[in-house]
């Protein structure tokens, strides 16, 4: 487990602020769960959320109720795990399934597409663990009602297949009561993005197939690390990223190419975007780009050569990046437990679906896409509309793209039967509204983040609208073709108005705080997204 460095300005800045740190008595004082580290306004959330330190330990508790869960479901033949959950409630089990090889339908998703093709995938063999904090999270609610539908219209008794993981007194935890679903109470002094450890990062998990007590050794190997000065990961993460932030290098590129660990970027994603970026400050994590060489830029590499170069099992990781986003928000000035800037966008959703959707009419139609968004204005076509949004870029800024899309939609390309894997990847790409990012970041040396919506709501949203002003924003959505929406039982909405009303809630909020934006809605998705790669090329 190290902490190494690649680039000298990068371990001076970190050995210095390592320094600082210890003189501050901040190892100790964090490891020991002292709440006043953020300051005075941080101090009484903070004092609820520092559980996580201990989970190494009190998860452990958990075990033997997640061996019976594991246990029955083995027994009753239930092999497919379907986690509903956003953000820190689904990120680190997708993590922790992809590298232990264990196979997980992730849902973080209000996509009737995506959502359709989990609730067909072996409904008489599924189990679903309905992971939610606050049990107040809008998708997990649908999610959760679509399957206890669809299991009693299939004869199913919900109570024996849905798996209840949320905190104490939660909204969520009387539903399960009251449904019969067996229940697992989570620890309520761990913020969301900080629960890898903790029941929602297990319960999923040791379903799935993955060796959950494993992950626990490993964090509790560094643990006993975390109170000291020297040989401290997170605190020389920490200060790293800290220190890199205050002189201007507050973009984290991050890196696994390496690494035995698959997927942790999306994790980090969330943990550093939604903890440090706030009052105008913070830290942009970059997943699967290329660095440009920008002096705004700092590598972190798990496993691999960067700037910062992260040695760890995924446990171990889990335990030291979040140390050091707590370190790192205290270098920043900021209270890394709150979110402050989300529910504005969930509040916009709301009103949205209580007064529906305003009819809008589009600034530019090019074939299968429709462009709305003041910026558009003034260009021809579509490639007109890409080109504007990057000259949009400030010099320090990025631009992200949001697509309120199904994020496996690229699968259901027809191949040939007998393609070989190179083939196979290629359709996949050109149907992928995913390629898009490597495309715009070609043409343009500033950095180009990619997010699926609804799941970036709860991960770089916060960053978006509470962080440095510099983002420009290019949202994508799509048409829902005739008959494939879903209704949400017990609700006046479907799932695609849902998405719409997600989609152009978050619009409204970056637009009113005069950030470049763009909407290109695809009136048919398979056509749009050829046509929007297409049109990315000719920039
Ligand atoms: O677990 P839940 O309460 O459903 O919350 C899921 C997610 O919702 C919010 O958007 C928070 O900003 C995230 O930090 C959190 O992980």
């Amino acid at each position: 487990m190290t902490v190494s460095f690649g680039d000298e300005t990068a371990a001076e800045a970190a050995a210095s602020a390592v320094g600082t740190l210890v003189r501050e008595g901040v190892p100790a004082a964090l490891a020991a769960g002292d709440a006043s580290l953020w300051g005075p306004e941080a101090a009484d959330e903070a004092a609820r959320r520092l559980g996580w330190l201990r989970l190494p330990e009190t998860s452990r508790e958990l075990l033997p109720e997640i061996t019976r869960l594991v246990e029955r479901a083995r027994a009753e033949g239930l092999d497919h795990v379907v986690l509903a959950g956003m953000g820190g409630s689904s990120l680190a089990p997708e993590v922790i399934c992809d590298t232990a090889d264990a196979p997980l339908t992730v849902l973080d998703t209000t996509d009737p597409g995506q959502v359709r093709r989990a609730l067909e995938d072996r409904l008489d063999r599924t189990i679903v663990v309905v992971a939610s904090k606050s049990g107040g999270t809008v998708e997990t609610d649908s999610h959760r009602r679509i399957y206890d539908k669809a299991f009693r219209d299939a004869g199913i008794d919900p109570a024996g297949r849905i798996v209840v993981v949320t905190d104490p007194g939660s909204p969520l935890e009387a539903v399960a009561r009251e449904a019969g679903y067996p229940l697992v109470l989570a620890d309520p002094d761990v913020g969301g993005r900080y629960s890898a450890l903790s029941a929602f990062g297990l319960v999923p998990s040791a379903l799935a197939g993955a060796d959950v007590e494993r992950l626990l050794d490993e964090a509790a190997s560094v643990r006993g690390l975390l109170a000291e000065g020297e040989g401290n990961p997170g605190l020389e993460l920490g200060a790293a990223l800290g220190a890199a932030a205050a002189a201007g290098r507050d973009k984290l590129i991050l890196e696994d190419g390496l690494s035995q660990i698959n997927g942790l970027p999306d994790w980090i994603e969330q943990l550093v975007a939604e903890s440090t970026g706030k009052s105008g400050t913070g830290i942009l994590p970059v997943v699967d780009a290329d660095p440009t060489g920008a002096d705004d830029e700092i590598v972190a590499s798990i496993d691999g050569e960067g700037a910062i170069e992260v040695s760890a099992p995924l446990g171990a990781q889990f335990l030291i990046w979040e140390y050091a986003t707590a370190v790192a928000g205290r270098m920043l000035g900021i209270n890394p437990f709150d979110q402050p800037n989300v529910a504005e966008s969930k509040e916009n959703t709301a009103a949205l679906l209580a007064a529906g959707v305003p009819q809008e009419k589009p600034v530019l139609v090019d074939g299968p896409v429709e462009v709305y968004g003041e910026l558009a204005g003034p260009a021809h076509d579509l490639s007109g509309v890409l080109t504007g949004l990057l000259k949009a870029i400030p010099d320090d800024g990025y631009l992200a793209i949001l697509a309120f899309l199904d994020r496996w939609s690229a699968f259901d390309v027809p191949t040939p039967e007998d393609a070989a894997l190179d083939e196979l990847t290629e359709a996949w790409a050109a149907a992928d509204p995913a390629t898009l990012r490597p495309l715009l970041a070609a043409r343009t040396d500033r950095p180009v983040t990619f997010g699926w919506g609804p799941r970036y709501l709860h991960s770089t949203g916060q960053f978006h609208k509470g962080g440095p002003q510099y983002g420009v924003f290019l949202q994508i959505t799509g048409a829902i073709p005739d008959g494939a929406d879903i209704e949400v039982p017990g609700k006046p909405y479907t799932l695609g108005a849902l998405q719409l009303a997600q989609a152009l809630g978050d619009f409204g909020a970056l637009v009113k705080r005069g950030r470049p934006a763009v909407r290109v809605h695809l009136t048919d998705r398979v056509a749009g997204v050829t046509h929007l790669l297409a049109a990315a090329r000719q920039v």
